[in-house]
């Protein structure tokens, strides 16, 4: 299903899915404090990378089963993020990878960790 709300975030992935790099510009909307991005904001951020590590890697459908989050400097609103992340560990049903947010000046916003496993093909977004 088409998101008009998403990021629209267009994850460059290499390797097979061993490095993956995100870029999005979040909106002033998503901010909690003044002029502060949400943190829930940066956690999807750092998911969205992690689960496209397992996604590639699995090459089907696969879902953040684990994900543990380190808020580092505040992050402006409207402000271009760079998010990378790296495969850690695969297993059978476990992809683990770590992921980094920072700012264009290289200032580090938030990291993460996290463990995808593979799902159905099911759970692939349908056109209604
Ligand atoms: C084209 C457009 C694309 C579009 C792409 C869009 C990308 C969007 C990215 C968004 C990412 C998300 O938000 S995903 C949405 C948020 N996540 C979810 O909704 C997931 C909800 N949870 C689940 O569905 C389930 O719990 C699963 C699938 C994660 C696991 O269920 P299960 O398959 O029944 O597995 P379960 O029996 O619990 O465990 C199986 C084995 O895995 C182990 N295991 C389970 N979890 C863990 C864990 N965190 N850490 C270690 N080990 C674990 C268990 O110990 C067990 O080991 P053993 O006993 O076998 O040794």
């Amino acid at each position: 299903m088409e998101n008009p709300f998403g990021f629209q975030v267009k994850p460059e992935i290499k390797n097979g899915g061993e490095f993956v790099y995100i870029e999005c510009t979040p909106a002033e909307h998503l901010q909690g404090w003044a002029n502060i991005l949400h943190g829930g904001i940066l956690s999807t951020l750092l998911d969205e990378a992690i689960t496209y590590v397992g996604i590639s890697t699995f090459n089907q459908p696969a879902v953040t089963a684990q994900l543990e989050v380190r808020f580092r400097n505040p992050a402006p609103t409207c402000v271009k993020l760079h998010v990378c992340a790296e495969r850690i560990k695969v297993s059978k049903r476990l992809v683990e990878a770590k992921a980094a947010v920072t700012l264009g000046d290289g200032t580090l916003i938030a990291t993460g960790t996290g463990k995808v496993m593979p799902v159905s093909e099911s759970f692939a977004p349908k056109s209604p």
